[in-house]
């Protein structure tokens, strides 16, 4: 199967970003559709419904804030009959929370990508309830076209997941922000700090993807037997710092998650 009609309700930052990778992937515009109460006109020219489309969707993609989820629930539900399955980017908001809202839908995906899926290139973790064989593949299907599908099998790790692939860009962001203003403070102009970073981190993210060596093993070939960059190293391994900081980092992002589903639960 193919979901050749989509119907998206909550086109914000992420799904927006999904949208662009699809389209670059070379999906057709006709196949997206948007709900939104008040909007008019979107991007790329999508039709827009003010009112719930009473019209039959393959599938309908929920991007709104995790809060909102009840905002949307009502109007939602009729549109959710067996032939239709779920997708939802919200972090947070467990399986169960949506079955005992949509519990004649076809299947239920949490669908867990990044803002570079705009560029095919995002990680999308994904779990999910009853789905059929082909509705599994078709799902697979839609997540490669922005990056790599990963299904994850346990539900008690997807906030994990979460910190790690979908929130991983804002810790990258603000590391290399902070590669950034360390050059400045040390005496760099603060622009060509920061073009260096962007490119530096860019470059080093494309080698980690395209080597057969592990980020560990990349960091001791970058660092020259008593070089400069040994010296930077032993900063940041410095009794565990960096581990620790990363550790406390996606823990609290997780438990984050974990607070945002009990407030979904009904
Ligand atoms: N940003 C990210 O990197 C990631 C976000 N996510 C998840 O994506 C979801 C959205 O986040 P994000 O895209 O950043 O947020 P945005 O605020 O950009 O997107 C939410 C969208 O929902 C729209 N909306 C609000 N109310 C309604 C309604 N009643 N009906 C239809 N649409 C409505 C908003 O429109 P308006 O602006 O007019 O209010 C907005 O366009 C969250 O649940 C988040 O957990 C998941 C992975 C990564
Ligand atoms: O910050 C958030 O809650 C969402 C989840 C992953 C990225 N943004």
């Amino acid at each position: 199967m193919t979901f050749a009609k989509i119907l998206i309700v909550g086109f914000g930052t992420m799904t927006g970003a999904m949208v662009d990778g699809w389209l670059a992937a070379g999906y057709a515009p006709s196949r997206f559709e948007i709900y939104h109460p008040r909007k008019s006109e979107v991007a790329h020219g999508l039709a827009v419904h003010n009112d719930w489309p009473e019209a039959h969707f393959d599938a309908v993609l929920l991007g709104v804030k995790p809060h909102m989820v009840d905002d949307v629930a009502a109007g939602l539900e009729p549109l959710l009959g067996p032939d239709t399955i779920l997708l939802s980017v919200l972090a947070g908001v467990e399986l169960s929370s949506y079955i005992s809202r949509f519990p004649r839908t076809g299947g239920i995906v949490r669908f867990m990508p990044n803002l570079a899926a705009a560029l095919g290139k995002s990680p999308n973790a994904l779990i999910a309830n009853g789905l059929s064989a082909s509705a599994k593949e078709a799902v697979t299907q839609l997540a490669s076209d922005l990056g790599t599908a990963e299904w994850v099998e346990d539900e008690s790790q997807f906030d994990l997941v979460t910190a790690l692939a979908g929130s991983g860009p804002g810790f990258v962001y603000r590391f290399t922000d902070a590669l950034a203003a360390g050059a400045a403070a040390l005496g760099l102009p603060e622009d060509q700090a920061q073009r260096l970073a962007v490119a530096m981190v860019d470059g080093a993210g494309a080698l980690a993807a395209a080597s057969e060596f592990s980020p560990g093993e990349l960091a001791q070939r970058v660092a020259s037997p008593g070089g400069m960059t040994q010296k930077g190293l032993d900063i940041l391994d410095d009794q565990g710092a960096l581990n620790q900081l990363m550790t406390e980092c996606l823990r609290a992002a997780r438990d984050r998650g974990a607070e945002m589903a009990a407030e979904a639960r009904e």
